[in-house]
């Protein structure tokens, strides 16, 4: 798990990769009497309902009180989402064991003891279980070398029951990543970390055999939920290899006009506030706030931020890079964090390894 923060959407830890302006603006914004900060319910389907009443029994009267929760965006449920895109999955790769005889295979490279690494494997084993992909798993201790992690990527490689294969990431420290993310095979990158891939992505008239699944899974989302992106203005916070960068070449192919706002950027909350779609990335509990989003825009959030909550049975829960209910009082569609964009990446790392497996078996 990363390192654990204490934050709530005024918390200081907000402002870290901020200008001082943001921090200025932060504190007008908490001082505005009318807003009252309510916990919201930790469910994937966080109010969408457009008020929330208190009812107080006082002497004989029952006395309402409106609490400033107020959300207008409709909550873009990615749970459920990935939940019907692995039955679509689950649907044809039995379509393809009956025709062909072929079971879709993935092999996963776990380096370390991360808990949170550890938890994502576990659940990427459980997904290709529930829709009839062969799952296969290699952990190493933390102190592997770089070529223990090579020869199981060749083993992989040239097995042909895999179709798939991931070295989940991060890796420890002592590693080099780009020399191990090489060494898969380009049409077995079903994370699409492999240059060859990501060059492809970012070129015109060229078709990358995967791309990476966080940023495919987010524009899935505003796919299924009927949002143009086609000439709309798109902001991207966060340039990381595997979620900031291919999002921006991805909706930049969907023909949006893209941004990429980052640590380094001058005036991002002037930037963002003129987008119509912002994809978030960057790991901040809460950065995002309200008053930087234009009337109507839609979210998609990222950030998956462990906060500490000493009334979760963890001792932390999970909150966005964006301070849902502020941004969900000025976005038309939002994505929750838990059940947003997480439970994407793994229906479409599915998605990848049952394309992968099609190619390879000339099976449509
Ligand atoms: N090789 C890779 N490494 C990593 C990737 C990746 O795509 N390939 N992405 C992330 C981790 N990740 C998958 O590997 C991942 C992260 C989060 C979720 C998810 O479903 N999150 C849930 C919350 C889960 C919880 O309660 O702990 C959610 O957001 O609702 C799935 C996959 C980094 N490494």
């Amino acid at each position: 798990m990363a390192s654990m923060i204490f934050s709530d959407c005024s918390s200081s830890t907000t402002a870290r990769l901020l200008p001082l302006r943001c921090q200025k603006l932060r504190h007008s914004f908490n001082s505005l009497p009318f807003f009252h900060r309510v916990s919201l319910p930790l469910t994937s389907s966080r109010p969408s309902l457009p008020t929330l009443y208190l009812q107080a029994h006082s002497s004989s009267t029952f006395v309402s009180a409106k609490m400033a929760t107020e959300s207008t965006a409709k909550v873009i449920d990615g749970k459920h989402v990935a939940k019907q895109i692995r039955e679509e999955i689950g649907v044809e790769i039995a379509r393809m064991k009956e025709a062909i005889g072929i079971v879709p295979g993935l092999a996963v490279i776990l380096v370390g003891d991360r808990k949170d690494s550890a938890t994502y494997v576990r659940n990427k084993k459980k997904a290709c279980e529930a829709v009839g992909i062969n799952s296969l798993e290699v952990c190493l201790p933390e102190n592997s070398t770089e070529q223990e992690v090579l020869n199981s990527i060749t083993k992989f490689n040239e097995d042909p029951s895999v179709h798939g294969i991931l070295v989940q990431l991060p890796l420890p420290s002592h590693m080099n990543e780009e020399k191990i993310l090489n060494a898969v095979g380009i049409e077995k990158d079903v994370d699409g970390f492999h240059p060859l891939n990501i060059g492809r992505l970012a070129m015109r008239g060229r078709d990358p055999l995967f791309v990476p699944c966080t940023p495919k899974g987010c524009i899935e989302l505003l796919h299924r939920y009927g949002i143009q992106i086609k000439g709309k203005k798109a902001v991207v916070i966060g340039r990381s290899n595997i979620v900031g960068m291919p999002a921006a070449l991805l909706l930049q192919r969907e023909d949006a006009t893209v941004t990429i706002v980052h640590s380094r950027t001058n005036n991002p909350e002037g930037i963002i506030k003129e987008a119509d779609i912002i994809i978030s990335a960057v790991g901040q509990a809460n950065m995002v706030r309200g008053s930087w989003i234009k009337p109507g825009a839609v979210i998609i959030d990222v950030g998956i931020n462990p906060v500490e909550d000493s009334e979760s049975p963890r001792g932390y829960r999970l909150v966005g890079d964006v301070c849902y209910e502020e941004v969900a009082k000025v976005a038309s569609a939002i994505t929750p964090v838990p059940g947003g964009v997480g439970p994407m990446t793994i229906a479409m790392l599915l998605s990848n390894t049952l394309s992968s497996a099609k190619r390879i078996h000339n099976f449509d």
